[in-house]
């Protein structure tokens, strides 16, 4: 014998219905089936609000009973033939009146007690299984009705009745002897006590109907159909990435139920998990699929993690106090006065130094626990032994669940690090001695985040989602964009990446899509976007709270490198190459610094030196290991080094270094390479990093440019150098005749940075570096002999993208 169980949404249309009826005609070509049904989707709702208006005195229940009326009345005949309806139709129509009179007595008595519900409720089962039965016979298959009413047999606790197994399992045993059809169909959820008075099994009514009946005759399986293919890994509305999980234990399944995936109803499976029954949760709707199978032994697939659940609506209550060490009581009194007043808790967690009892229980229930438990430690209270009961509300439990998850070291280590690096804070946590479930207590706001983000981190086939949000999109961002719309699909496939766009700002506009932003089409996105400042698209990149969030500054933008602590402290990594904030004051840059390592997060500048060269990652490497810089020498100005290879009097100087800001070396104001402050900002930036307190003014400048140049706007600039060429021949020409080329040089030594124009003579380390090259030498401890050479394009608006890409990646393994 097979049981299968159909809910509401798998009877809940003509159509639906058809489909059950065909999933069941093929299955019982393997063996005898006992079909249990629920009753037509909302019918149960309909009728206890038929019950409630009519108690209330509001006619309109009248109404309502019509339109249940309807719905049979059309249900029968779209399943029946019409030469076969009028019987069904007459039947269907008496029990529809039989709930009008029931309701008439409710409106009459101006109240409905929970034996009248239980009545009321039962029709909704009786007539869709009788339907469903006609139906069968109506498609020639022999088919028996039972009536639950009569072989489930329970107390006479109306709402929620217990079961009287001994007399239920003989009654359907004996029935089952009897039975000479292949087929039976019998309603789910109703049953009745000993006086034959109907009664109802409680929440989640007809699988333990189903359950109930499958352990009686000891059924090969329970199949639950419903509208979902099995199980998933999380809550398929919030994870996108929920898979099905193929074969789960009757523990994990009764851990993950409770936890809010709504599948299966926990106690309902208790009968045949006794017997060993596997349970299948199967999709009407695609029987094809192969669905989730609930059995005793936990499946082996080296999975520690089945899948990651929550309940929302929390509140946690905190009795907390100095009094309450080491006193033998307290938490029986707590429990005590929660439990007079019926509030069931959740989850507990105590501290090992007694000194605070934290529950959590439904939000609901909050005010009155406070006043109970408030009332129950009066005295303590007023000696000030215990604080006023602590509550705070506005949380939600999010919890992993897996039998493997026993004695598997790490896997609490992963969860809170996972959640630490999204800035979720983590209120209290539970653990069981089971170790099947590991619970944590978060704000609601964080739970859609928190619960992507476990999912990516325990299940391997889930792709790690990756929020960008970008400040920039000129010269180095738009090539940033193009290179992330080119790498997309080979991250996906290659690194399990999916890095998204969720916002892109210019100095004008914002635009967001949580979607991710099309990368073909980005430009006509921003420019549809809102008039918006940089603090309203930081503020959005905040509000959205998603997990593995990026904020990258492309800007070079003083406004713009001033919101970077309100991302870090909100757990969100910053990338830039924009170099004023690194160039700031020594104080910021070192708050930033302290922020990124309090909050955990990552804060990525590497294109601050030498753009896409491996400049600041290698000196930190060096420190890192125990080495230690003596002096670094570098030329550091992708720009000014191309302007002197290029430079050689017979074109003016002003035109090279135009020829240079059109290729995209410059910074967008020229001026910062010529006249060396960004060469001074980069040693700067690479001597902190070495440990030294340095700032803009301890530089020593020896700057070529006239001061004349460095007056008025960038066009300004560029007549003035006209003027000045005189000026930028000779230097070129003296350090011709000597047979040396022009650098401007960077160096760091003994705690003291300078930058200037220096002649390079043939043989020395700086001389042969062309086009736009940057050089960077550290001379070390280690490297004593010959310094570590850094050597490479140092400008350039694809090279400083690929940096900026690598950086964000290294922010996302952060
Ligand atoms: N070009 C290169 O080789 C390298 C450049 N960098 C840095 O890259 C940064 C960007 O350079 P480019 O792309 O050449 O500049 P750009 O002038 O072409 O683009 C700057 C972008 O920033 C936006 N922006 C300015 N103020 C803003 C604000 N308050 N809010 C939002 N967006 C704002 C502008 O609208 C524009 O989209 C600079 O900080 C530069 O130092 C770093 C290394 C190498
Ligand atoms: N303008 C800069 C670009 C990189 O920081 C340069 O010319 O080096």
């Amino acid at each position: 014998m097979q049981v299968l169980k159909f809910g509401g949404t798998s009877v809940g249309s003509p159509e639906a219905i058809q489909a059950a009826m065909t999933i069941v005609q093929e299955k019982i070509k393997t063996d005898p089936i006992v079909m249990v049904v629920s009753a037509f989707g909302g019918t149960t709702d309909a009728l206890l609000q038929c019950s409630e208006m009519a108690a209330a005195g509001n006619e309109s229940f009248r109404e309502l009973i019509e339109a249940i009326t309807a719905r049979h009345l059309d249900a029968v005949k779209k399943l029946i033939p019409i030469q076969q309806q009028s019987s069904l139709l007459s039947a269907v129509k008496t029990l529809c009146n039989e709930i009008e009179d029931l309701c008439n007595g409710i409106f009459l008595v101006g109240e409905v007690s929970l034996r009248t519900r239980d009545k009321l409720f039962s029709y909704g089962e009786l007539i869709s299984s009788k339907i469903i039965t006609a139906a069968f016979q109506a498609r020639k298959q022999p088919v028996a009705w039972w009536d639950s009413r009569l072989l489930i047999r329970t107390d006479a606790s109306f709402g929620n009745a217990q079961v009287d197994f001994g007399r239920t399992n003989e009654l359907l045993r004996d029935s089952l002897f009897e039975l000479q059809e292949p087929l039976v169909v019998m309603p789910g959820f109703i049953a009745s006590d000993g006086n034959g008075i109907s009664t109802t099994l409680g929440r989640g009514g007809s699988d333990y109907t189903a359950a109930i009946v499958a352990a009686a005759i000891n059924a090969r399986h329970l199949e639950i159909w419903t509208d979902v293919s099995g199980m998933m890994t999380a809550d398929p509305r919030w994870v996108n990435n929920a898979k099905v999980i193929s074969a789960i234990s009757y523990q994990e399944a009764m851990e993950l139920s409770h936890f809010g995936a709504k599948v299966i109803y926990p106690p309902t499976i208790q009968p045949v998990m006794n017997k060993g029954i596997p349970v299948w949760i199967k999709n009407t709707f695609a029987p094809q699929d192969a669905g989730t199978v609930i059995q005793l032994e936990s499946y082996r697939n080296g999975a520690a993690v089945r899948g990651i659940s929550s309940i929302n609506q929390l509140a946690l209550l905190s009795l907390e106090g100095s009094g309450m060490v080491g006193v033998p009581g307290f938490s029986r009194r707590l429990f005590e006065a929660l439990s007079a007043e019926n509030i069931n808790v959740i989850l507990i967690t105590q501290g090992s130094s007694e000194h605070s009892i934290c529950v959590g229980v439904e939000a609901l229930f909050a005010d009155r626990a406070k006043a109970a438990v408030d009332r129950a430690f009066t005295n303590e209270i007023s000696l000030r032994r215990v604080e006023p009961l602590i509550v705070e509300k506005d949380l939600s439990i999010v919890a992993l669940v897996g039998e493997q998850m026993k004695s598997h070291p790490g896997i609490s280590g992963k969860m809170f690090g996972a959640l630490g690096r999204n800035g979720v804070n983590v209120r209290a946590i539970a653990q069981g001695s089971s170790e099947r479930n590991i619970s944590a207590v978060i704000a609601t706001r964080d739970v859609r985040k928190a619960i992507n983000v476990l999912h990516e981190e325990f299940f391997e086939t889930t792709l790690r989602q990756v929020n960008l949000f970008i400040s920039g999109v000129g010269n180095v961002g738009s090539r940033l964009l193009q290179q992330l719309q080119q790498q997309q699909q080979y991250l996906i496939e290659h690194a399990r990446l999916q890095l998204r766009v969720i916002g892109l700002a210019n100095s004008k506009k914002i635009v967001f899509n949580e979607d991710g932003i099309n990368l073909s089409s980005w430009k006509q996105a921003l420019e549809m976007g809102i008039p918006g400042t940089i603090r309203d698209f930081v503020e959005g990149a905040i509000q959205r709270n998603l997990r593995n969030t990026v904020f990258v500054d492309i800007t070079a933008s003083e406004t713009v490198a001033g919101v970077y602590p309100l991302l870090l402290e909100k757990n969100i990594a910053v990338v830039a190459c924009n170099k004023i904030a690194c160039s700031a004051p020594y104080a910021y840059y070192e708050s930033l610094k302290k922020h990124a390592h309090d909050y955990n997060t990552g804060f990525l500048f590497e294109t601050n030196v030498g753009a896409g060269l491996p400049v600041i990652g290698t000196l930190n490497d060096l420190l890192k290991s125990g080495d230690r810089v003596h002096r670094i020498q570098a030329v550091l100005s992708g720009t000014l080094n191309f302007v002197f290879n290029h430079y050689d009097g017979t074109k003016p100087f002003a035109g090279v270094v135009r020829q240079a800001q059109q290729e995209g070396y410059t910074e967008p104001d020229p001026r910062l390479d010529l006249g060396g402050k960004d060469v001074m900002r980069k040693i700067m930036i690479l001597a902190r990093e070495a440990g030294a307190r340095l700032e803009m003014e301890d530089i020593q400048n020896d700057s070529f440019m006239p001061e004349s140049c460095m007056q008025g706007s960038v066009e300004d600039f560029y007549k003035e150098m006209l003027h000045q060429e005189k000026h930028f021949s000779n230097i070129y020409e003296q350090a011709k005749q000597r047979g040396n080329k022009l650098k401007f040089v960077a160096t760091f030594e003994n705690g003291k940075a300078a930058v200037g124009l220096q002649e390079i003579e043939p043989g020395h380390d700086l001389y042969h570096l062309y086009g736009k090259d940057n050089i960077v030498l550290f001379h070390t401890d280690r490297y004593a002999q010959q310094p570590l050479v850094i050597k490479g394009a140092g400008a350039g608006a694809d090279v400083t993208a690929s940096g900026v890409f690598a950086d964000i990646l290294r922010a996302t393994l952060h």
